[in-house]
């Protein structure tokens, strides 16, 4: 077997056994090109003619990617931190986000801003690290509501810090290239923790960053 480099957080070769963390199925790759097939026979395609040949297999690597993060532990990611003493608020924004909307199989993307502030000691965790949480949690089906909310609760988890923003700005192409067809039209969801949700002025100074251009 061919064996390919995949992007993204949590990605290996072809020929390793990826296991979903939550259904516990592996990733089946016969599967998923005999399940492409069958798809283009049933919306009338011909899977033989000489441009679709390769085009079950090329599709299966390309949901096994396009999905990385069904087979890796986001929360793994945040086991870096150092011991900074920084006590306020550290906020990466503008972290490029492509993610699978779960009832189209269709893309939604977008950007996502997360920002915490630190707990009592101070431990903070490597600023590429909120990155490959936001890219984890993105690489599988998802709503948008859940994506949010899953990103904030593992920074709750992972680095106990007083406060967790973390706020997604997304283009669902199910939105722009078929049904309500409204191309442009940007969807915010934000999920605060702790202080950012007790302390208005809190939550809106770190508002305020997010959206400064
Ligand atoms: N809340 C939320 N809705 C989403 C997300 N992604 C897609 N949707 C919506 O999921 C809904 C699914 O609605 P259905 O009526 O079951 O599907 P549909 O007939 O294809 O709906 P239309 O897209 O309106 O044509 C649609 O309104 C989508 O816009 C998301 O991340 N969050
Ligand atoms: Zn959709």
């Amino acid at each position: 077997m061919s064996v390919h480099q995949l992007g993204g957080a949590g990605t290996g070769e072809a020929d390793e056994v990826l296991q979903s963390l939550e259904s516990g199925r592996a990733f089946d790759q016969p599967r998923a090109e005999a399940a492409v097939r069958e798809l283009l026979i049933a919306v009338g395609e011909d899977p033989d003619r000489p441009g679709l040949l390769d085009t079950p297999a090329r599709v299966a690597r390309a949901y096994r990617e396009v999905f990385a993060g069904l087979y890796t532990d986001p929360d793994s990611v945040l086991d870096t931190t150092f011991d900074e003493g920084h006590q306020e608020l550290v906020l990466v924004r503008d972290i490029p986000m492509y993610s699978t909307c779960e009832h189209h199989l269709v893309s939604f993307h977008g950007v996502a801003h997360v920002g915490y502030i630190p707990g009592p000691t101070g431990r903070v965790t490597g600023l590429s690290k909120l990155a490959r949480v936001v890219d984890l949690y993105a690489k599988r089906p998802q709503v948008q509501e859940r994506l949010t909310s899953q990103i904030a609760d593992a920074l709750v988890r992972k680095l106990d810090p007083r406060g967790v923003i973390v706020v997604v700005e997304a283009e669902h192409l199910c939105m722009a290239m078929r049904g309500i067809r409204k191309p442009g039209a940007s969807t915010t969801t934000s999920a605060v923790r702790g202080l950012f949700q007790t302390s208005a002025a809190s939550r809106a100074e770190a508002l305020d960053l997010i959206v400064r251009r």
